[in-house]
């Protein structure tokens, strides 16, 4: 099963390390497809003009509706897919989204500058196909192009057959509810920092313990939000030490 990824921009370079490494080779086997448009290319006009003055005022430039549907129309016209388009005023991008995302045949993502996109382009394709306003973070980018970086490669990665180890997909950070804890490599011993002598002792149980605690440590004092959301029987008595 391959997903159609299309991004429309007006910066298309930016949207160019997509095709590197990981993401790179699961385009190349084909469990991708990604196609990236210029949306100057929906432009009639000398100037190119995509922006235009808000109404009602304020400060900078609101992306216009005419360019934004003829691209979205002409990209769509390839079949059925769900419309993406990132705002600091989304939803939370979640690691559930991308979950529920990974399922979808076709995602299209619309990719605003300026001040944003007229709000009548979400709104007229919202009533003929799934639409979402999503923000991957509570601080403010200057375009919607590195959060359709971020979000693809949280969906990508999901896809069968794209990473090496698919149980690390199911062992996310996020997938216990928790934070994942330290990890550790060679050497034994650096810089006076030594590894943990449970990890190198081969008590399974007791290295399963230790990292559990880790976890739960980590999260009650980096992310405590994510401990209150946890399911009612997520902590054992064990746990509850933390
Ligand atoms: N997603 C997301 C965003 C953005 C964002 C997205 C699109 C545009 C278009 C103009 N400025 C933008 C900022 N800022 N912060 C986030 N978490």
């Amino acid at each position: 099963r391959r997903v159609r990824i299309d991004v429309v921009t007006i910066f298309p370079g930016y949207l160019a390390p997509l095709r590197e490494a990981l993401l790179g080779r699961a385009i190349e086997a084909g469990l991708v497809e990604l196609g990236v448009h210029d949306l100057r290319d929906w432009t009639h006009d000398v100037h190119q003009a995509v922006d235009d003055s808000p109404y009602g005022g304020g400060p900078g430039m609101v992306m216009r509706p005419q360019v934004w549907g003829e691209a979205l129309d002409a990209v769509l016209a390839a079949g059925p897919a769900r419309l993406v388009v990132p705002t600091p005023a989304g939803r939370p991008f979640t690691q559930a989204t991308a979950q529920a995302w990974a399922g979808e045949e076709r995602l299209v993502f619309a990719c605003g500058r300026y001040e944003g996109i007229d709000q009548r382009v979400v709104d007229s394709y919202a009533a003929r196909m799934p639409v979402d306003e999503v923000s991957i973070g509570d601080y403010v980018l200057v375009g919607g192009e590195v959060a359709v970086m971020v979000m693809v490669e949280a969906v990508v990665r999901l896809l069968p057959g794209v990473l090496g180890n698919p149980v690390s997909a199911q062992e996310d950070s996020f997938s216990d509810g928790l934070l994942e804890g330290p990890a550790y490599t060679r050497p034994v011993s650096w810089r006076g920092l030594d590894v943990p002598e449970v990890l190198r002792s081969g008590n399974h149980a007791a290295i399963a313990r230790w990292r559990r605690d880790r976890a739960l440590e980590r999260t009650a004092a980096r992310r405590p939000d994510l401990l209150d959301a946890l399911p009612e029987d997520a902590l054992d008595r064990a746990d509850r030490a933390f």
